[in-house]
C-alpha cells in the first residue's frame, strides 16, 4: 500500500514508512533568510545546529506551536522539504499517500489547516489520527479494544493526557507544560540560582544528561558568568536539578488529576490495573514516571520508544481503515 506515517511535532519530526521503518527523525526547525522568511533554506538538524549562532540576514523559525501550524507558508515550506527527503520516488508523479498525527485537542479549523497543507507539500489522500492513539498503537496497544487505557504525550510544546476506548475519546486535557517549558525552569534556575547564562541548546542539553548519567555523577555546565559575562563552569548535583524542575512538572500531575476525575469508574479501574503509558521525549525526563506513581498509586510504563512511536502508529495505521474510520478525519 506505501505512503508515509508522520508525526508534526513541536520539537522533531518523524517519518515512517511500512517497508522501511523510520526514515526521517529530525527538529522541526527551518533557517530562512529574513528577506523570504517563509521559504527553508535548510530544514531539521542542519537548521537546528544554526540556533543561538544564526548569522545576520537569516533567522531560525519552529513552524509548529503546540503541535499546530501557526504559519500557513512556513508550514506548507517546511512539510514540502521533509516530503522531498523522504519521498524518492515522487519525481515519478506517484504522490505518496499519508497518515499524519495530530493533538488530540487540534480544533477543525487547525486539522483543516494541516490537510491543506499536507497536499499542498505533495502527499495524497491525507488521513489525521491522534497522538496518543498513534503513540499507543506505536506501542503495541489496540486502541479498538474494549477497554481503557490512558496515555501522558509530553512533547516538546505540551503535555497531553488523553483517555480512549473502543474507537472513541474517553476524556483528555492538555497544559502548556511539557520539554520546552522544563528547558525554560533549567535556565532560569541557573541564572537565578548559579548566576549563569547558558544557551537554549545547553539548557536543553543538561535536561537530557539528567536520563542519561549515573545519579551519583556531578553535571558540569559551561555558561556565561551573568555579572562579569566571563565564561565560567559550575557543578550541580542531580537530585538538586531534579528538585529544580519539580514545581514544573507538579502542573502535569494536576492536569492528570483533573482527567482522571473526567474519566468514568470502570475506566479508572482499567488504568489501575493495567497503568497508564508515558511517552513523548519529556517522559524520559530523570524522575517523572516515579512522581506519577507516588502521586497516583498506580504503574507508569514508559514507551519502548518514546521518541518514535507516534510515527511509527501512524505509519501502522497507513494498513488499518478501521482505525482511521473511527479515530481519524
Ligand atoms: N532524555 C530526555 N530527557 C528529558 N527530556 C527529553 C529527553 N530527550 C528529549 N527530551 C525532550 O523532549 C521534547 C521533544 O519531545 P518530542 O519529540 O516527543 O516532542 P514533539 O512531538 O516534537 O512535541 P509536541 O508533542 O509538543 O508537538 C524536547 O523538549 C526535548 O528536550
Amino acid at each position: 500500500m506505501g505512503g508515509f506515517g508522520i508525526d508534526l511535532g513541536t520539537a522533531n519530526t518523524v517519518v515512517g514508512e511500512p517497508e522501511r521503518g523510520i526514515v526521517l527523525n529530525e527538529p522541526s526547525v527551518m533557517l530562512v533568510k529574513r528577506t523570504a522568511p517563509t521559504k527553508a533554506v535548510l530544514v531539521g538538524s542542519q537548521a537546528r545546529e544554526l540556533i543561538g549562532r544564526t548569522p545576520h540576514g537569516y533567522e531560525t523559525q519552529r513552524p509548529l506551536r503546540d503541535g499546530v501550524i501557526v504559519d500557513l507558508e512556513s508550514a506548507r515550506s517546511f512539510i514540502g522539504a521533509i516530503i522531498r527527503k523522504v519521498a524518492h520516488r515522487w519525481w515519478l508523479g506517484l504522490r505518496p499517500r499519508g497518515v499524519i498525527a495530530v493533538p488530540a485537542g487540534a480544533t477543525a479549523l487547525e486539522r483543516r489547516a494541516l490537510l491543506e497543507v499536507a497536499h499542498e507539500a505533495g502527499l495524497r489522500k491525507v488521513a489525521l489520527i491522534p497522538e496518543p492513539v498513534a503513540g499507543a498503537l506505536g506501542s503495541g496497544i489496540d486502541p479498538l479494544e474494549p477497554r481503557a487505557h490512558l496515555v501522558v504525550d509530553l512533547g516538546g510544546g505540551t503535555a497531553e493526557i488523553t483517555g480512549f476506548c473502543f474507537g472513541g475519546i474517553l476524556t483528555h486535557r492538555s497544559c502548556r507544560v511539557a520539554g520546552d517549558e522544563l528547558t525554560n525552569a533549567l535556565y532560569q534556575y541557573l541564572r537565578v540560582e548559579h548566576q549563569l547564562v547558558v544557551g537554549e541548546l545547553t539548557a536543553e542539553d543538561l535536561k537530557k544528561r539528567l536520563h542519561e548519567g549515573d545519579a551519583d555523577e556531578p553535571l558540569v555546565v559551561e555558561g556565561r558568568d551573568a555579572a562579569s559575562g566571563r565564561a565560567r563552569l559550575v557543578t550541580l548535583e542531580t537530585e538538586e536539578v531534579v528538585d529544580a524542575l519539580r514545581p514544573t512538572t507538579m502542573e502535569i500531575v494536576h492536569t492528570l488529576t483533573a482527567c482522571l476525575e473526567d474519566l468514568p469508574a470502570q475506566a479508572v479501574g482499567d488504568v489501575m490495573s493495567e497503568g497508564l503509558l508515558a511517552m513523548g521525549g519529556g517522559s524520559m525526563l530523570r524522575g517523572f514516571t516515579q512522581l506519577l506513581e507516588e502521586s497516583f498509586g498506580f504503574p507508569v510504563k514508559t514507551a519502548e520508544r518514546p521518541l518514535t512511536c507516534v510515527a511509527e502508529g501512524a505509519t501502522r495505521a497507513l494498513e488499518l481503515p478501521d482505525v482511521l474510520t473511527v479515530y481519524g478525519d
